[in-house]
């Protein structure tokens, strides 16, 4: 008998996470508008990205998530509360359903990983020691860092580090977990790895899982749905096969990152420059990748078939789409 597919089945959750529902929210800093009337649901257990050009206010819609940050108008709505515009005891109950991956992991240099880990529990929890134990230790094997439980922050790498801030995310057992650049700063093979880890996570768990990136490759084949920040608003959200499908010009350009399109340097490009690519047809669109699926073969609760959502909406998607990398690989080389 496979005991670790048995103990594996035990874990998983019967429940899924929470969605939450944002609409017409607008943030500003005095008069410096950030971006206005964003509105989207995160199905409950589902994984989404948001994507957008550097300063579009990603981090600042995570933060406005969390309640770090008081949008100037609109909703948040968790589990019937409207966290933007509720009491602060409120805030604070809802606050617990969240785990935050910061991009840095923000974890205490002084303190070793095990600590580190143990930070939340003993914080806020009156857990016993060893029931503390049972979590961190369980928390660091999920993450792949048992052994690790004595290093301090500084003596290891930033992927480990990154695991470590997951492993603390998870202690309280979220139902939302948000990743602020999960992949920055770290080398392609430990982006694989990460957004694996991130997979085989949402598949144990079942929480909602909103992450921010810059990596292309990560929110072509991490994620359930995709959103782009552009231009102070949201461009697109929705399932990622329907932005991977998109003609949409921002659409296209950011998933695809291509130079021709409206985005520029500046984020937009001025006009002369637009004007000069009059004419100049975008690139076609490139294959779909398939999804990541979890590494125990057994599909996530919210993993959809490939071609699913192009199949139920009539749209051809680009030729090449959805065969599986092995196929992909044999042709290249063929
Ligand atoms: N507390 C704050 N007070 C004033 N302005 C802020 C504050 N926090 C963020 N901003 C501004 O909001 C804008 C968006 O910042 P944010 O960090 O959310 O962008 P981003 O899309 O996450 O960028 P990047 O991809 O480069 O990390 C920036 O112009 C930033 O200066």
């Amino acid at each position: 008998m496979d005991v670790g597919a048995s103990r594996h089945r035990e874990t998983r959750r019967a429940f899924v996470g929470v969605e939450i529902k944002v609409e017409g929210l607008t943030k500003a800093f005095g008069k410096d508008l950030i971006w206005k009337d964003v509105s989207l649901t995160l199905p409950a257990g589902e994984i989404s990205v948001m994507l957008g050009p550097s300063g579009t206010g990603k981090s600042v819609f995570l933060k406005t998530l969390i309640g770090l940050l008081k949008p100037n108008t609109g909703n948040i709505w968790i589990e019937g509360t409207d966290i933007a515009n509720c009491k602060e005891k409120e805030l604070y109950e809802i606050r617990k359903l969240f785990g935050v991956l910061f991009q840095d992991g923000a974890m205490f240099g002084s303190m070793d990983l095990y600590d580190n880990v143990a930070f939340p529990l003993r914080e806020h929890t009156k857990k016993s020691e060893s029931e503390v134990r049972q979590i961190v230790m369980d928390k660091m094997e999920l993450v792949g860092l048992i052994g690790a439980e004595n290093k301090l922050p500084g003596e290891i790498s930033g992927g480990m580090r990154k695991r470590a801030g997951l492993a603390r995310a998870l202690v309280l057992d979220p139902e939302i977990i948000l990743f602020d650049e999960p992949d920055s700063g770290l080398d392609p093979v430990r982006t694989a790895y990460l957004n694996q880890l991130i997979i085989d996570l949402n598949a144990q768990i079942d929480a909602t899982f909103l992450i921010v990136t810059h990596d292309i490759n990560t929110a072509r084949t991490v994620p359930d749905n995709i959103g782009l920040l552009y231009h102070k608003h949201l461009a697109m959200f929705g399932p990622r096969e329907m932005l991977l499908s998109s003609e949409e010009p921002v659409v296209a350009q950011f998933l695809n990152a291509q130079r021709v399109g409206p985005i520029g340097m500046s984020e937009e490009k001025d006009a002369d420059e637009l004007a000069s690519e009059q004419g100049i047809e975008m690139p076609a669109l490139p294959p779909i990748p398939r999804q990541i699926e979890p590494s125990d073969g057994r599909p996530r609760r919210a993993q959809r078939e490939p071609g699913d959502w192009c199949r139920e909406n009539g749209v051809v998607p680009p030729p090449g789409s959805f065969e599986s990398a092995l196929a992909a690989t044999a042709d290249g080389a063929a």
